[in-house]
């Protein structure tokens, strides 16, 4: 497994691609005035790109809805079919999948948001991905490891040349090693891989309610692919270079988002939660920084997926909801999750297990204190009154 590094990709997954390469896409086009830019080839003899999300939880069904509505606007470049893999369930005696491509309408994960017709529901991961060009991966992270198994049971399943982005919020750790799903799913599926993440509370994107995000892509040919299938006039794509930088602040933002949640629950003001804020950002940053050597301080603190995540997710996310929880119950994450969430799944806690273990296997913990701190309240029955004393 790749681990972490200054090296946002592997070189050796990019040379396959170099024939394709056209002028950096690292900026974001002026689409007042200008026509979009031509695309990179499609390695399809179509001459078209597909796209396949695999995932269809909240944010998998938001940003299916984005693509879907963007390449039906540009079918000379795009196939018009844009398919979701959707984990079968009964939904009221009926197949989720057949739920979503009767009503158009995900009633499960992000009910009365209508869906368009050209995003079709798919219940076999290899069906969704044939032929697809631009692979999203956007399951809770728990689940991406078996994804990655299954794709990689049948050879040829997944197609050469295709590029994926993962809009995963999480942290691959092995013993001292920590690594992003980015660079996790380049070294499986020999496909480059992009970050995408921002301030994107789900259902507020699928509304249509402005917002940004940003995608940290390997390599310009990347950018200006997934720019086209996301960007749109409520949903403003920034792409940067910076993939561990992106991937690493939608990870640990969600630790902080805890904290956020646990000054809440505590009935603590406004002036504590800015000041878990800052200490979080601090830790985020710092922590990026020290163990992904190549990643950039603006990505905090200019994009999207920095500063502007972080406060949505401590003000409105589903991590901050559920500490506030723990703390004016008493019970377990766990079982918070299962009663509030109805089937979602919370990112926070396990990224707060993951990160503790990871900094006491470098002998750390103690330089992120906020880390580790949510980390104790959240399973070593740390008091959460103990969250800001001595930080
Ligand atoms: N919901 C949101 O507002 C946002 C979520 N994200 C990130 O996107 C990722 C996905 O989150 P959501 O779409 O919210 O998912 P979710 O939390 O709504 O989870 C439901 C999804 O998990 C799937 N699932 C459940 N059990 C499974 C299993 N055993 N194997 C495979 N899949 C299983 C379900 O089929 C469904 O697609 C997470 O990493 C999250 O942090 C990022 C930005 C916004
Ligand atoms: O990542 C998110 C918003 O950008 C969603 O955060 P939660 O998982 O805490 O809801």
């Amino acid at each position: 497994m790749s681990t972490a590094s200054t090296a946002p990709s592997s070189p050796i997954v990019h040379a396959m691609f170099d024939d394709l390469a056209i002028d950096s896409g690292f900026t974001t086009p002026d689409r007042s005035s200008s026509p979009s830019p031509a695309l990179p080839a499609s390695p399809l003899a179509s001459g078209l790109h597909k796209v396949a999300v695999i995932g269809s939880g909240s944010w998998g069904t938001a940003l299916a809805k984005i693509a879907a509505e963007n390449v039906a606007k540009r079918t000379s470049e795009f196939d018009p079919e844009v398919r979701m893999w959707v984990r079968e369930k009964q939904v009221n005696g009926k197949k989720l999948t057949e739920v979503i491509n009767k009503t158009h309408m995900n009633s499960r994960y992000l009910p009365d948001v209508e869906l368009p017709e050209n995003l079709v529901a798919v219940p076999k991961l290899a069906d969704v991905v044939k032929d697809a060009t631009l692979i999203v991966f956007v399951t809770p992270h728990q689940f991406l490891h078996t994804v990655i198994s299954d794709l990689k049971r049948v050879p040829g399943t997944i197609t050469p040349g295709a590029r994926a982005v993962t809009a995963i919020k999480g942290v691959e750790v092995v013993g001292t090693e920590i690594s992003t799903f980015a660079s996790l799913i380049e070294s499986q599926l020999s496909t480059p891989c992009s970050a995408l993440s921002g301030a994107n509370i789900a259902l507020e994107v699928a509304l249509g309610q402005f917002c940004e995000t940003t995608i940290g892509c390997p390599s310009g040919v990347d950018a200006t692919l997934w720019h086209a299938v996301f960007d749109a006039h409520s949903f403003r794509v920034s792409t940067v270079e910076d993939v561990n930088g992106v991937s690493l602040g939608g990870a640990l933002k969600n630790i902080v988002a805890l904290a956020a949640g646990m000054v809440d629950g505590l009935r603590l003001g406004g002036n504590t939660k800015a000041a878990i804020l800052r200490i979080g950002l601090s830790e985020m940053t710092e922590f990026t920084l020290e163990f992904f050597p190549g990643a950039q301080r603006q990505t905090f603190s200019n994009e999207s997926a920095g500063i502007a995540d972080l406060i949505t997710t401590c003000y409105g996310g589903r991590n901050r909801k559920c500490a506030e929880e723990m703390v004016k119950t008493g019970h377990s994450f766990d079982v918070i999750e299962k009663r509030l969430l109805n089937g979602q799944k919370l990112q926070g806690t396990a990224t707060a297990q993951e990160v503790n273990a990871f900094l006491s296997a470098r002998d750390a913990v103690s330089k992120y204190p906020l880390f580790e701190k949510v980390y104790r309240i959240a399973f070593e029955g740390m008091p959460p009154a103990e969250l800001v004393k001595g930080l």
